[in-house]
C-alpha cells in the first residue's frame, strides 16, 4: 500500500489556483508598519511540520505605540486575507514589535492633523476599520493575538476580535473612547458583553481604566497569561499587580487588581531593575498553534465560524451604524478629544477639562472652533 507521503506526491495538481485578492506584498502598502511573516509551524513534540506555517502578522510602529495608521489598516486587512486563503497556513498570530504595546488603537496623530473635523474622510477610513475587523473575525484560520504589550483603544477592540489571547502580564487592557472624544464602537460594545458580561462591559467600555493582565485573565477577556519580567536571572509575576491573594479582608476578589500607595511604588521600583524577556509568551504562542495544527483543519474552520458568531453577529448587526455616528462625532468630541491627545504632553495634561465642556453644554453653548480650541489643554 502506497504511503500518505506517495499519495500526496502522485495527486497534487500541478498548479493551484490563487484566491488572493491582488499580488502585492503586505509590507509594501505601509512602508514596513505591518509586517507579515510565514514561520514554520510545529508538532506538540516541537518538530516542524514540513511545508506548514504560521502567518505572523505584526504591526510594526513601536514610537506610536503599534496604533494603526490608514495605510496600515490597509495592509492588516490584505495580510488576514493572504492568511485566510494560504493552504499552507495553519493559524495566524497577531502581535507588534517590543514589549511596550501590542497597539493603542487608532493613530491620534492622523486623527488628529487629518481626519479631525473631517467627517466624509472618516467615514472612509471607517469603512477601512471595519472592514479590518472583518478580516479578522472572518479569517479561515485561527487567529492568536500575541499581546507583548498594552492593548488599548482600537488596539483592544482588535484583540478581542481575535479568538485566542495570550498576554505577557505587564500588559494593561482596556478602552480609551469616551475619554478621547470616541465611543468604544469598533468592537468593544459588541464582544464586551459577549465575553464578560454586560456589567463589566459598561465598567471597560465607558470609565476607560486600565486594567491588568491577570484581571483580564479573570474576567475571561484572554486565554493566558505569562510572566514577562525577569528579575536576577527569573521570571516572577508582574509586582505592580496583586497575584500572591485572590480576597481581601472582607471577602471581595483582589486578585489581578493593581497594587495601591507604597506597594504600588515598590513594585514599580522592581519593575525598573528587571529586564523583560517574551520567551515564555513565544513558547505559549507556539504551544498553541501545535495543539491547533493537530486537528482536522475543516472541523477547525467551522468550529471557529460556529464559537465566533456571538461576536460577529453583534458586531454585523452595529458596525454600519456605528460608522455613520463615529463620522458625524468627528465634528465635535473626536475633533476635540484627538487633538487635546496630540497637542497635549505630559505636563499639560492629554485630556480636556470635562467638567468646563459640560458646564458650557449645560448653558447650550453651541459647538465652535473657538470653544474647541479654548478646550485644549494648556489653555
Ligand atoms: C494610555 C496610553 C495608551 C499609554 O500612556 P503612557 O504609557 O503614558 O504612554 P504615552 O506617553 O502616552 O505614549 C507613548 C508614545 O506613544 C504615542 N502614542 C500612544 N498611543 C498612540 C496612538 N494611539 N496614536 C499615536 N500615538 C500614540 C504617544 O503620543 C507617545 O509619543 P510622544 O512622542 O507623544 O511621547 C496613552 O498613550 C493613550 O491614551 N494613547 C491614546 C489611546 C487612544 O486614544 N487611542 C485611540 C482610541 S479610539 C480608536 O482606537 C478607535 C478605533 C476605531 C473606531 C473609532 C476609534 O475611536
Amino acid at each position: 500500500m502506497a504511503t500518505t507521503d506517495e499519495i500526496i506526491a502522485r495527486n497534487a495538481p500541478a498548479e493551484l489556483i490563487d484566491h488572493n485578492l491582488i499580488d502585492k506584498d503586505v509590507e509594501s502598502l505601509c512602508d514596513g508598519m505591518v509586517q507579515y511573516e510565514k514561520r514554520p509551524a510545529r508538532r506538540r513534540d516541537g518538530s516542524v511540520a514540513e511545508g506548514l506555517y504560521n502567518a505572523w502578522i505584526i504591526f510594526n510602529n513601536p514610537k506610536q505605540y503599534n496604533s494603526y495608521t490608514t495605510d496600515m489598516v490597509k495592509a492588516t486587512i490584505l495580510a488576514f486575507r493572504r492568511a485566510s486563503v494560504d493552504r499552507e497556513v495553519n493559524a495566524v498570530v497577531f502581535t507588534a514589535v517590543g514589549d511596550k504595546a501590542f497597539c493603542t488603537g487608532g493613530n491620534t496623530k492622523e486623527y488628529a492633523e487629518y481626519y479631525a473635523g473631517n467627517p466624509q474622510e472618516y467615514r472612509q477610513y471607517m469603512r477601512l476599520f471595519n472592514d479590518m475587523v472583518s478580516a479578522i473575525l472572518g479569517c479561515d484560520k485561527p487567529v492568536v493575538c500575541r499581546v507583548n504589550g498594552m492593548r488599548i483603544g482600537g488596539g483592544q477592540e482588535i484583540g478581542m476580535a481575535c479568538d485566542f489571547t495570550i498576554a505577557q502580564d505587564l500588559a494593561n487592557f482596556g478602552q480609551a473612547g469616551p475619554k478621547h472624544g470616541s465611543a468604544a464602537i469598533g468592537g468593544a460594545t459588541d464582544f464586551l458583553p459577549v465575553m464578560i458580561g454586560c456589567e463589566q462591559a459598561m465598567v471597560s467600555g465607558t470609565l476607560c481604566e486600565p486594567f491588568s493582565a491577570h484581571k483580564a485573565a479573570r474576567l475571561g477577556i484572554i486565554a493566558e497569561v505569562v510572566p514577562a519580567l525577569k528579575i536576577d536571572g527569573r521570571f516572577v509575576p508582574n509586582p505592580t499587580v496583586i497575584t500572591d491573594r485572590y480576597l481581601d479582608e472582607f471577602g471581595r476578589v483582589i486578585h489581578g487588581e493593581f497594587k495601591t500607595g507604597a506597594d504600588f511604588k515598590a513594585g514599580r521600583d522592581l519593575l525598573k531593575q528587571g529586564e523583560v524577556d517574551l520567551s515564555m509568551l513565544d513558547e505559549k504562542v507556539e504551544e498553541l498553534c501545535a495543539k491547533l495544527i493537530e486537528t482536522f483543519p475543516e472541523c477547525m474552520t467551522k468550529s471557529l465560524e460556529e464559537l465566533r458568531k456571538p461576536k460577529l453577529e453583534a458586531w454585523n448587526k452595529n458596525k454600519e451604524n456605528s460608522r455613520a455616528w463615529l463620522a458625524l462625532n468627528m465634528m465635535n468630541e473626536a475633533r476635540t478629544g484627538f487633538r487635546a491627545f496630540n497637542e497635549g504632553n505630559k505636563e499639560t495634561g492629554r485630556e480636556i477639562d470635562f467638567v468646563k465642556l459640560r458646564q458650557g453644554l449645560a448653558k447650550g453653548v453651541p459647538w465652535t472652533e473657538e470653544l474647541i480650541e479654548s478646550l485644549m489643554p494648556g489653555k
